[in-house]
């Protein structure tokens, strides 16, 4: 069962994305980053790698690309918060984003 994350979870699992740009949403739990690539084909080269993993893994993004940007936004509604799924799927965005 999916669960939010506790506090120390949050020091372990979100610093290093902090770290790798990922910022929180003001006033929500949720984490963010926009990635720019360097064409759309690249950028949705990328969505479509991610979309792949979401889809297996049943946890999905939060996106909206415009042209060769990707503003990627990451949350569990069933919990209405962060879980540990959120940054499992942030770090295998950064891993697909190269
Ligand atoms: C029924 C399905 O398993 C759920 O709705 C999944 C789908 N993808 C999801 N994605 C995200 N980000 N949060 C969820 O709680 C979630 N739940």
């Amino acid at each position: 069962m999916t669960e939010l994350l506790s506090d120390t979870g949050r020091e372990t699992m979100l610093a290093p994305l902090f770290e790798a740009g990922w910022k929180m949403v003001e006033g929500r739990d949720a984490i963010t980053k926009t990635y720019e690539f360097a064409n759309f084909v690249e950028a949705f080269g990328f969505m479509t790698r991610a979309a792949l993993w979401a889809e297996k893994w049943d946890h999905h993004p939060e996106w909206f690309n415009v042209y060769k940007t990707v503003e990627v936004t990451l949350s569990t509604h069933d919990v209405g918060g962060l879980s540990s799924l959120d940054a499992k799927l942030a770090r295998k965005m950064d891993q697909l984003a190269g």
